[in-house]
């Protein structure tokens, strides 16, 4: 069990007179056999960060650890990587190629291809193999280079935006693989834009903005720590929620509303001027979603 973690990650990019902290003293564990999701807006430092992790990019300071030690050349080596920049040649058939690419790894020639046709046939281009790359779909390209990053048992999981432009049965069958390598115990660390689906899949978020960590911890976590909000569903008009001193009128839609309460007190009152009108129906929290969740923390 080897958690893979970044203490302090920084990077500095000299961009003319500017230097610029893409990444900026960023902490966090990808913890041995759980999922965990790197979210963050466009130019957040997700992809600057993985890079540092995997040494594609140089690391102005601080530092990366698997299993509790400084990674090494050898531990990079046995994680699966899958770069923003997809690294797959367009002229060459498919199968040829991940067995290549598996042989690299030190798989054996029949191992490889064995291992290779199985993951083939799982995101379902058994029927692709001898297909030249360039001629696949880019959604199915993206699962050629998913199966890439994973053959070998590698030790850990670095995948930049593994999920993005799969359709729904190829995203199931990506996340059951996954899965399977957070069963071994590995760390696996995925970045996505896709809220809702990191929202599904992860046992653990890192939040990143303008190069910092701006949350991090278990879906739980971090919706403990948001702005409970309350619905509110009442036999006539509720418009009138919008009056009550300490509650945020967020939608209200004839006899509902969506309400966030500053406090008990605002709760109470609410709900006191409510019953003055009539029948209460419904009154109660509705757990933020991961979005809402995204929206505060980055606001
Ligand atoms: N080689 C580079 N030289 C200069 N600046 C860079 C370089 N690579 C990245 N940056 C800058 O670092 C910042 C973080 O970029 P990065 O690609 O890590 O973000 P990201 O979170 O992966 O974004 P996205 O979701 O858009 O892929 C951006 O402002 C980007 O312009």
């Amino acid at each position: 069990m080897s958690d893979l973690e970044v203490r302090d990650l920084t990077r500095v990019f000299a961009s003319g007179d500017t230097p610029r902290r893409a990444v900026d003293g960023v902490s966090f564990t990808a913890t041995s056999g759980l999922l965990t999701g790197f979210v963050g807006g466009n130019g957040a430092g997700k992809t600057t960060t993985m890079r540092m992790i995997m040494g594609v990019l140089a690391i102005t300071s601080g530092e990366v650890l698997f299993d509790g030690a400084p990674v090494t050349r050898n531990d990079r080596r046995e994680f699966g990587y899958m770069p923003e920049e997809r690294g797959l040649y367009p002229k060459q058939p498919v199968l040829e190629q991940l067995v290549y690419l598996a042989r690299l790894r030190g798989i054996d020639a029949p191992a490889a291809r064995r291992e290779v046709l199985e993951h083939l046939d799982r995101l379902g281009l058994g029927g692709r193999a001898k297909d030249h790359v360039e001629k696949l779909s880019l959604g199915n390209q993206q699962r050629v280079q998913i199966i890439a990053a994973v053959m070998g048992q590698p030790k850990a999981l670095v995948l930049d935006e593994p999920f993005s432009g799969l359709d729904p049965a190829a995203v199931d069958a990506m996340a059951d693989l996954l899965r399977e390598h957070t069963r071994r115990g590995v760390p696996v660390l995925f970045s996505s834009h896709q809220l809702d689906l990191v929202e599904r899949l992860c046992e653990r978020l890192v939040i990143l903005g303008g190069g910092r960590v701006l949350a991090d911890g278990t879906p739980d976590d971090l919706r403990a720590k948001g702005v409970t909000r309350h619905r509110l569903v009442l036999s006539g008009d509720a418009g009138f929620v919008r009056g009550v001193p300490g509650v945020l009128a967020v939608d209200v839609d004839g006899a509902s509303a969506l309400v966030e309460v500053h406090d008990d007190d605002a709760a109470n009152r609410l709900l006191a001027a409510a019953l003055d009108r009539g029948a209460v129906h419904e009154f109660s929290p509705v757990r933020p979603t991961l979005a809402q969740i995204y929206r505060e923390v980055t606001a």
